[in-house]
């Protein structure tokens, strides 16, 4: 079957599978008892009603309005696809309504109005307006849709943006000045050919010349050819762009130009065209859902071009996608009565600075490649950065504010930045951004073993960039800078090269220290502490004994307890009163929940259990957190079996040795997470109040469990955490992902802010 075919069948089952079409309205306050429906509706609606009567504004305070945005189109310009009409547009501005919420946390309604006349469409748009806090116009023809909006953004006090006019042309503007920075061309001495003169092609066209495009240097074409001066019957906007010329073809037009911008139709550009441009031509081809010229047919055409299209399935996508979430969310956010052309510039700007610095892993495992960076094949940022909606709309709340139509001034920036977060993460991330900001506090040094591993090196390039911690890169130099290269990584962060380091001057001062240390205590002799050294693990635990660094974590290429082994030689944990474990953390909806000891001891006895549960609850509370800790087991508060009586025992022992911990057991778990069923228990000393640290009585149960949560509930998690020891050393699992390690190296670096 032909790509096509099987594009055609999967996007026919995608709307039509149920429910059909794309989205639902969801309530969002409680709706299950009598007083809930007195208060949602009759008769307690009646008082925000009456507020909203007294003062119009308060219809913000009261109602979903200032979240609310209506996607409307009469169907007259829907994509490349022409005037199909409204009924026909409606899975295109179900379309738009998705991407404003998963993109922007924003809902919309999507209004279809069959409707072609200006004056008509205006006045039924007009009345509409009390329902929303903004409004996006889509697909509608030019010229009209000059007239509709320039006549709604003028009557009406919420921003009004036709989407294929000013969002295109922020993005195409954006993606613009960043490929003409790659081939080194100057934006006022380029020749640029536009194929299109509706809507989409005038706006982008005239934000091009805002940014310094010379108008000498546009040629226009529509349907008929080349807008030139003398041409009869042009509109006032094609007009705008009539020139002087003697070509009156798009052929004409396109030799040796520099730039082509295609917002008219597709296949409209052959490769000879192609071929008439200059050396490194830009290439926009932006029209849906067929593209001006295929991206493949344009690569395999010339390698110079520095190609993009309006679809999602080829490299960079110029789509306006990547705009109107975030100018509405900025817009929504400080009540703005208008989008204008500072709020414009503002996200033209914010989206090309994006597009040059380094793309989040995040976005690089959902295109499937290892690595992407600005170049010819990526100019502008992917739809699915999760830094887009910090950057844009934050930059566009502020340009409103300064240019003076925000109606709420925001004065606390990193604020807003957490609530854009918030709304659209989950709390895993809050959870994890939260340990981050910990983390920052006080920078800490972090040596990283089997650097030279792609997702080692591409976490140590995170963990510098956010400022996590200051990374040290721990294995061979010359497969480390072979894996920077292959992979395109720029990482500010020292080697120690595990092959040199024992011939370099200084390693003898390592050598005697873990003899003079260890001697008595398995190493006998320099030679065999010389030998060790040459191990990294080993290595890498000494620089942290010896204070050289704050924090280790190793563990990418080797079972977990051969790990552990190798750094037990080196480090004094037998003068540690703790017991070496580790704990898992769970991000619940609710929050973190420390689970141990999940991968070392067996079968703990009744001291170890204890010493367990105080580890872990010590690290908790290093996290900022108050530990309250259940002791688990398979029935609550009975003693029956062998297994209960343990963890009774431990908890006593506990309640001796740390009075002031708030532990209890023996609880089921079901029991020690929920408030409800934990408030059953009075006398209980977590007192009415969930758990957050469950001490499993043995490792099989927390291990399993802890596996078990997280494939069913798919629940995201952070480590193991290794406890017990006196030094900031941790292991990976083998083969994490990249925000695995990262995860862990923050933790890591909070563990060693108190362990000095
Ligand atoms: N990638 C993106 O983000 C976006 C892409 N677009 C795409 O841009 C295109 C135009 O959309 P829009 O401006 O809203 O629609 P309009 O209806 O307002 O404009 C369409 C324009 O295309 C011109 N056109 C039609 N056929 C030809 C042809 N054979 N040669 C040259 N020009 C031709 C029309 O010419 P005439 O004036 O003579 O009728 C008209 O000027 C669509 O394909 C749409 O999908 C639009 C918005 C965003
Ligand atoms: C992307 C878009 O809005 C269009 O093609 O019309
Ligand atoms: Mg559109």
């Amino acid at each position: 079957m032909s790509r096509e075919k099987k594009l055609r069948e999967a996007a026919l089952e995608y709307h039509s599978s149920k429910p059909e079409g794309k989205i639902e309205v969801i309530p969002t306050k409680p709706h299950s008892t009598q007083t809930d429906l007195s208060l949602a509706y009759s008769p307690g609606v009646a008082e925000p009603c009456l507020e909203i009567q007294k003062n119009s504004a308060d219809s913000y305070k009261y109602t979903s309005k200032g979240n609310l945005v209506a996607v409307i189109s009469n169907g007259t310009a829907v994509l490349g696809l022409g005037d199909i009409g409204a009924d026909a547009s409606k899975p295109v501005m179900e379309g738009k309504g998705l991407l404003f919420k998963i993109f922007a946390g924003i809902n919309v309604f999507d209004i279809e109005v069959d409707e072609t006349d200006p004056d008509k469409f205006i006045e039924i748009v007009k009345s509409l307006a009390p329902t929303f806090g903004g409004i996006n116009l889509e697909d509608i023809k030019a010229p009209e849709a000059f007239e509709i909006e320039k006549r709604l953004k003028a009557e009406l006090n919420i921003p009004v943006m036709h989407d294929d006019q000013h969002g295109t042309a922020i993005i195409s503007a954006a993606a613009l000045l960043n490929a003409l920075e790659i081939s080194k061309k100057n934006i006022a001495k380029v020749k640029i050919v536009v194929s299109g003169a509706g809507a989409a092609a005038i706006s982008c066209t005239r934000l091009y010349k805002a940014l310094g495009a010379s108008p000498q240097n546009i040629l226009m074409c529509d349907s008929k050819g080349v807008i030139y001066k003398g041409r009869t019957g042009l509109n006032d906007e094609k007009l705008e762009f009539a020139v002087d010329t003697p070509d009156r073809t798009l052929e004409d037009a396109m030799k040796n130009s520099d730039v082509f911008i295609g917002l008219s139709k597709g296949n409209l550009v052959t490769p000879e065209m192609l071929l008439s441009m200059n050396e490194n031509p830009i290439v926009f081809a932006m029209a849906n859902p067929t593209p001006e010229i295929d991206y493949n047919l344009a690569l395999e055409t010339r390698k110079d071009v520095i190609m993009a299209t309006g679809r999602s399935d080829y490299p960079n996508q110029v789509n306006n996608v990547l705009g109107f979430p975030y100018i509405f969310r900025g817009a929504l956010d400080v009540r703005a009565t208008d989008i204008n052309q500072e709020m414009q510039l503002a996200a033209v700007k914010a989206l090309a600075d994006l597009a040059k610095q380094n793309v989040p892993e995040q976005v690089i495992q959902a295109y499937h490649v290892k690595n992407m960076k600005f170049g010819r094949d990526y100019i502008i940022p992917k739809p699915f950065d999760n830094r887009l909606i910090t950057k844009v709309s934050m930059a566009v709340a502020k340009a409103a504010i300064d240019s003076g139509v925000a109606q709420h001034i925001i004065t606390d920036w990193k604020a807003y930045e957490e609530e854009l977060l918030d709304r659209m993460g989950g709390t895993d991330e809050k959870i994890i951004r939260q340990f981050k900001i910990k983390a920052k506090d006080n920078l800490k040094r972090i040596v990283l073993n089997n650097a030279e591993e792609y997702n080692v090196l591409k976490a140590a390039q995170i963990i510098a960039e956010e400022k996590i911690a200051q990374p040290i890169l721990l294995g061979r130099r010359d497969l480390i800078e072979k894996t920077k290269q292959q992979y395109n990584l720029e990482i500010e962060a020292e080697i120690l090269d595990i092959d040199t380091v024992y011939t370099q001057q200084d390693f003898k001062k390592y050598v005697e220290y873990l003899y003079n240390k260890k001697q008595r205590k398995g190493i006998n002799s320099q030679q065999q502490a010389n030998q060790l050294l040459k191990n990294s693990d080993n290595f890498g635990a000494l620089l942290i004994e010896m204070r050289e660094a704050d924090s280790f974590l190793t563990g990418f290429t080797k079972n977990y307890t051969d790990s552990l082994n190798q750094i037990l030689k080196v480090v004094d944990y037998s003068e540690s009163s703790k017991k070496v474990s580790s704990a898992m953390i769970l991000l619940s909806k609710n929050g973190p929940v420390f689970i141990a000891d999940t991968s070392l001891n067996t079968d703990p006895s009744i001291e170890e259990l204890a010493a367990i549960a105080e580890v872990t609850a010590n690290f908790v509370k290093q996290l900022g957190i108050e530990p309250r800790v259940a002791m688990l087991s398979h029935e609550n508060f009975s003693g029956n079996s062998k297994l209960s009586r343990k963890v009774i025992e431990a908890v006593k022992l506990l309640n001796q040795s740390n009075p002031d911990l708030i532990v209890d057991g023996e609880i089921q778990p079901d029991y020690a997470l929920n408030e409800q069923l934990v408030s059953e228990f009075s006398f209980s000393k977590l007192e009415s109040k969930p758990a957050n640290v469950l001490i499993f009585p043995d490792m099989i149960s927390a291990n399993l469990s802890t596996n078990l949560a997280k494939s069913l509930g798919s629940i995201k998690s952070i480590g193991p955490v290794l406890l017990g020891l006196d030094k900031s050393i941790h292991i990976i699992n083998r083969n994490s992902s990249v925000e695995d390690i990262v995860n862990l190296a923050t933790l890591a670096s909070i563990d060693a802010h108190v362990k000095k």
